[in-house]
């Protein structure tokens, strides 16, 4: 398996392409310039497409991927209706949803073999919408609405439009601020880490008409830490074995197991990392997790060690100005 890191940096208005190899070393393959300010990314269930959210003109750019060593070259682009905070897509590729912390909603986008084509459905009066989730099944959009202290749920229709379900949310603690997901590779249970309390919520995940319940809440914040807490990032190994979090005041990721049905987790350790980290991925072999620092305008790459899921620095690299967004493709 090959494996391809794109990295984006909104101040220098750059992706870097890197290729990962099987230490764990990285080695740069391009940097595109990019027409804007470059923050969320995605790519596209059959890894042919990466899409990157561009602002001040709002707007999702498409880059074809090179089969061979990932480069990327421009595709297609179509206009968004607020700034793009989140960009995610569908597991059938004919969807790309767009959460907009500032226009407090979320949009849908078609896509047409491959490229976005135009905006399908927004739903508005989401404070705060900083992502949005898919379930595994392709039923369930989980859009988490910061200032609002919910989580709304929507099914995707087939043409795209977003039907409030029954209940239409779930909510945190007051003051939580849900922000990113992840979900368990078993289905079972979602993982949201809240970013104004530092905390992560563990929500099981039942049929589409009973209750949703949080089963969990953790703190993800070292027991000494006094500083404002500012969480951003949450992602799940490939196995279902390990969750990391991240919190930017601290510059800290979070450790976690999580137990074999997925309904636990457990703090195992804290990992200090580039400053500021507001984005980091899990390589799809879950042997590494790279992590961007806002501050530090590095990407750091660490081995996942042992039962525990600590991590090891393995090396880190100097990426454009701001770096806020890492994703990873293995073809
Ligand atoms: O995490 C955060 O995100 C929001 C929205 O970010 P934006 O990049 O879409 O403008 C930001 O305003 C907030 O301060 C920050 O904590």
């Amino acid at each position: 398996m090959k494996q391809t890191v794109y990295t984006a940096s909104p101040e220098s208005q750059q992706i870097h392409v890197w290729s990962l190899h099987q230490d764990g070393k990285l080695t740069l393959v391009q940097v595109v310039d990019v027409p804007g300010q470059v923050q969320p990314m995605v790519i596209s269930p059959d890894k042919q497409y990466l899409y990157v959210g561009v602002r001040p003109e709002f707007r999702v750019i498409a880059y074809r991927i090179a089969p061979d060593d990932g480069a990327l070259t421009f595709a297609g682009e179509s206009a968004l209706p607020g700034s793009p905070t989140h960009i995610s897509t569908d597991h059938s590729g004919k969807f790309l949803f767009s959460g907009s912390y500032n226009q407090a909603s979320v949009s849908v986008t078609r896509l047409e073999e491959g490229l976005p084509v135009g905006v399908v459905d927004v739903v508005e009066g989401l404070d705060g919408c900083h992502s949005a989730n898919i379930t595994p099944d392709n039923r369930t959009l989980w859009v988490p609405a910061l200032k609002q202290d919910r989580i709304c749920l929507f099914t995707l229709s087939d043409d795209g439009k977003l039907v409030a379900q029954t209940p239409a949310e779930v909510t945190t603690v007051e003051g939580a601020g849900p922000r990113h997901m992840a979900f368990h590779p078993n289905q079972q249970y979602a993982y949201c880490v809240n970013e104004l309390n530092s905390s992560v919520d563990v929500w099981e995940l039942s049929d589409p008409h009973g209750e949703i319940e949080c089963v969990q809440t953790l703190d993800m914040m070292p027991p000494d830490f006094t500083g404002t807490r500012w969480a951003a990032d949450i992602h799940i190994t490939p196995d279902g074995r390990h969750l990391y979090t991240c919190d930017r005041t601290s510059s800290t990721l979070t450790v976690f197991t999580i137990s074999e049905d997925g309904s636990v987790l457990e703090v195992q350790g804290f990992q200090p990392t580039e400053t500021q980290p507001r984005g980091f991925n899990v390589d799809h072999s879950g042997k590494y997790v790279l992590a961007v620092g806002q501050k530090s305008h590095h990407l750091a790459v660490y081995e996942i060690k042992g039962e525990q899921g600590l991590l090891e620095e393995k090396g880190r690299y100097a990426v454009g100005q701001g770096p806020m967004w890492v994703v990873v493709n293995a073809h």
